[in-house]
């Protein structure tokens, strides 16, 4: 049943457009001594329909918080969360289960019934709503079709892999056919591989189920691989958004920075590093990031031959994001002659940021 079908229509000219639009929500707890905490302070987001999203942040950043007001589990203290035109913290009763049948939510430890089998576990959300039985059946075998796990259809949660518990939890998710799946750090306990295989599954739901995805991360790898768009939040403020790709090209926050400093590619060499300090010295260690077809271009030959400056360079990779290619260089060269460097580089769109000095 979709949202539009239970609830008044009081919000429905609300947040059109947005799958899921944050107005100004802010959230302050009580502390224990007196006084108040602000979780969030004026959230303002867009999630566009269709897309996959991530929200990246600390430990304590506030990304919980606002994923839960999605389908209400956390109300905001002001401000609305408003999904798919419906405000979220003012429904009750019949309003807010039909809202909570939208919005599917998968965690990240799994929160699986250990007394119930796979197949019963993804039927709960169907019972709870009253699905008939008969109905209940072949829907539960395709949702077990859908996520792979039809040898494990009789298993309990304790005989399962991570992995396989998550595709538990996802076809749960699924069952009342949500149109937003929330997903709290879904691949944070899951190693490498089953991570991208989980990632895998995900992409194909988003894809052919044109479901919009919300997802909580602190790995800058997992917005990489998977998400359209992204936000950055810190201390409970989002401080950065925008599409992926422009935002790993192009990060305008240090908060951002220094999560894709984790991601892309590209740490500096311990031998670096270790002598890296902020006061000039002869080297300068800059960070070069080529962005579309700058990627394969050979810009520090280039540099070589029209300004007569030799570059070091010291670590690199180009990668993919969003099916873009994106590359990322750290290089030394003369510090005298840094900044008329970087100008050229930034002439020909490339992206430049002074790390510090050596020598
Ligand atoms: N019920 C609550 N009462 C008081 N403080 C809370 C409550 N829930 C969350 N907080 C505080 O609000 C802040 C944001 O918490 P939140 O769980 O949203 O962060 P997070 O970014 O999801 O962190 P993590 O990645 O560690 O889960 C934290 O400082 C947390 O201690």
């Amino acid at each position: 049943m979709s949202i539009s079908d239970d609830l008044s229509p009081s919000g429905a000219a609300a947040g059109q457009g947005a799958a899921i639009r944050f107005e100004a929500v802010s959230k302050s707890y009580s502390k224990p001594g007196g006084g108040r905490f602000d979780a969030l302070s004026e959230v303002s987001l867009d999630v566009t329909p269709g897309t996959i999203t991530g929200i990246i942040g600390r430990s304590g950043a506030g990304k919980s918080t606002l994923l839960r007001m999605v389908n209400g589990l956390e109300v905001p203290s002001s401000g609305r969360v408003i999904v798919a035109g419906h405000d979220v913290g003012a429904a009750r009763g019949g309003a807010l289960r039909a809202i909570r049948r939208d919005v599917g939510m998968i965690f990240q430890h799994f929160n699986l019934l250990a007394s119930r089998t796979v197949r019963d576990n993804i039927a709960l959300p169907l019972e709870v709503a009253g699905v008939p039985k008969a109905q209940i059946k072949p829907r539960v075998a395709e949702l077990i079709e859908r996520v792979g796990l039809g040898v494990q259809a009789d298993r309990y949660p304790a005989e399962l892999s991570g992995g396989q518990k998550q595709r538990v939890g996802i076809a749960r998710a699924l069952a009342t056919n949500p149109k937003v799946l929330l997903s709290d750090e879904a691949t944070s306990a899951l190693d490498p591989e089953t991570t991208q295989t989980v990632l895998q599954l995900l992409r194909d739901i988003n894809r052919d189920l044109g479901l919009t995805v919300l997802l909580i991360t602190h790995e800058m790898a997992v917005v990489r691989d998977i998400a359209s768009h992204v936000a950055v939040i810190d201390g409970g403020r989002i401080v950065e958004a925008g599409e992926t790709y422009d935002v790993f090209v192009r990060p305008q926050h240090p908060t951002t920075r220094s999560f894709l400093s984790g991601v892309t590619g590209v740490t500096l060499p311990d031998f670096v590093a270790s002598r890296l300090h902020e006061t000039a010295g002869s080297e300068e260690v800059i960070r070069v990031t080529f962005a579309g077809q700058h990627a394969t271009d050979p810009m520090l030959a280039l540099l070589g031959r029209d300004l007569g400056i030799s570059v070091n360079i010291l670590a690199g990779a180009v990668e993919e994001i969003s099916g873009r290619p994106f590359g990322n260089l750290l290089v030394s060269l003369p510090a005298q002659r840094g900044a008329e460097a970087r100008a050229y580089l930034e002439r020909h769109n490339l992206t430049t940021e002074v790390l510090g000095y050596v020598g």
